[in-house]
């Protein structure tokens, strides 16, 4: 369709033929990416004919030729490709997609596409109608540690800054967006990671944080300053799970007799404050070490659950990690997971966990997971809002720095009591510097 012009490539002293949409792509600004760029653009749009082909992209249309006499042939059409732009990794593209072809086309066959244009993976990065983003990294963007930046004060309600995208964007939890998440992962796989980075970020949010870590507290305790409740114990547990239905059925009134049918409906003043509760281990819950526990580890497990399916509407949010999960913990287990739409698996030891946390939304994603390596803590396979899958990695927050948010924000976590019966939005003390308004004060008094 393009008549093919010749393209000089200065750098190599080659002289290449390029179609004029390929030059159409390129710009000097392609250039100072330097050679491995140019490299790939040009493999992309020199060998786009038979890549397309040879993944299933191409369609076949039927054309009449007028060449040697007026017949009907098949002719193999390729998808458009638009915006080549350059990547701190790599580069991305967009594709435009024919009549009856989805992303999900794309999507299987992203691995051919990588071996075809020689780089590391090709990931889906945004689609919309008509048209699929493809991302190419030439090496694996999640190879490096990144430190997690300083919490920003501008912070966007219940969004936290988890770390990197394979695609190379950021990796951005909205608990407003997917309201609960399952984090999994074997031992040293960088689960605490994830909690310290949700921990140091909600911290100066005006958010309620509760705890549930059956494993004697160790985990959470560093945080309790900042956490509103903290269960260590399974009575314990059962109590906070108890008073978080309390909270959920006064937000249900709250919410009906408004006439609306979540908290975010409600106006800004009467808006009662998000809950966000970290279960840490949550294998624990189930684990039955004799017969006497059998009921309270049902009762733990309904209310578990009960917060879960009616949490979102209500802003309350659920964080639930662990090392394992599997059927074998019981029933309770599969309903939590299929109410827990934001998804989390760190390197694993079995392939049942990995199936657990992701076989049922993104069962192509497996693989990828099950082949996080040892070396590499804090990546991860996640689901998120767009119910796509994507590697990650966390960036990292230490513990130290989570437990001085903690301390820090310590004045913003709400008394328990008071978050149960309804009675506050924010705990009546603040800080010393910010003590008193005394400008509203002299107002008020004169
Ligand atoms: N994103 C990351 N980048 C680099 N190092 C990381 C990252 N995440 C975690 N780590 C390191 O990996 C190690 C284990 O991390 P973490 O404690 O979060 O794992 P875990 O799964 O909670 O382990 P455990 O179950 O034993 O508590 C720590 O030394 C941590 O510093």
């Amino acid at each position: 369709m393009f008549p093919e012009i010749l393209w000089a490539v200065p750098a190599a002293g080659l002289t290449l033929p390029v179609s004029a949409a390929a030059w159409h792509h390129w710009s000097p600004h392609t250039w100072s990416y330097g050679p491995g760029l140019v490299g790939s653009a040009l493999r992309v749009h020199l060998t786009w004919d038979h890549v397309s082909q040879g993944c299933g992209l191409s369609v076949t249309r039927r054309k009449t030729q007028v060449k040697g006499g007026v017949r009907r042939v098949s002719v193999e059409k390729k998808p458009k490709l638009r915006r080549f732009r350059p990547t701190p990794f790599g580069f991305r593209v967009r594709a435009r997609l024919h009549d009856g072809q989805t992303p999900d086309d794309y999507q299987e066959a992203l691995t051919r596409l990588a071996h075809a244009w020689r780089v590391d993976s090709v990931r889906i990065r945004t689609s919309g109608p008509g048209w699929v983003e493809l991302v190419a990294s030439r090496r694996d963007p999640l190879g490096t540690v990144t430190n997690a930046a300083p919490a920003p004060r501008d912070w966007e309600l219940l969004k936290v800054r988890m770390g990197t995208l394979e695609t190379g964007d950021a990796w951005v939890i909205d608990f407003r967006a997917v309201p609960h998440w399952l984090i999994m992962g074997a031992t040293q796989s960088g689960k605490s990671t994830d909690i310290n980075a949700l921990v140091y970020q909600l911290a100066p949010q005006p958010v309620a944080l509760a705890g549930l870590d059956l494993k004697g507290g160790v985990e959470l305790t560093p945080y309790a300053k900042r956490m509103s409740k903290l269960a260590t114990t399974r009575a314990e547990c059962t109590g906070l799970l108890d008073d978080l239905m309390g909270i959920l059925n006064d937000r249900m009134n709250q919410c009906r007799e408004a006439g609306v049918r979540n908290i975010w409906q409600l106006p800004d003043d009467v808006r009662p404050m998000p809950v966000v509760v970290v279960v840490d281990e949550v294998a624990e819950l189930y684990l039955m070490t004799d017969k006497s526990e059998k009921d309270e580890i049902a009762r733990t497990s309904t209310l578990l659950l009960r917060n879960a399916q009616l949490g979102r509407a209500f802003g309350l949010h659920l964080v639930v990690a662990g090392q394992r999960v599997g059927s074998d913990l019981g029933p309770g287990v599969t309903a939590l997971r299929s109410q827990i739409t934001g998804r989390i698996c760190h390197r694993v030891n079995d392939g049942e966990t990995a199936k657990m946390a992701l076989g049922d939304l993104a069962p192509d994603s497996l693989s990828a997971a099950m082949r996080i390596p040892a070396e590499m803590p804090g990546v991860a396979v996640t689901v998120g809002a767009d119910g796509r899958w994507y590697r990650v990695r966390s960036d990292l927050t230490t513990e130290e720095m989570a437990e001085e948010a903690s301390a820090e924000f310590a004045y913003l976590a709400p008394d328990w009591d008071a978050l149960v019966s309804g009675r506050t939005k924010e705990k009546e003390t603040v800080p010393a510097d910010n003590a008193v308004d005394w400008d509203r004060l002299e107002e008020e008094l004169t």
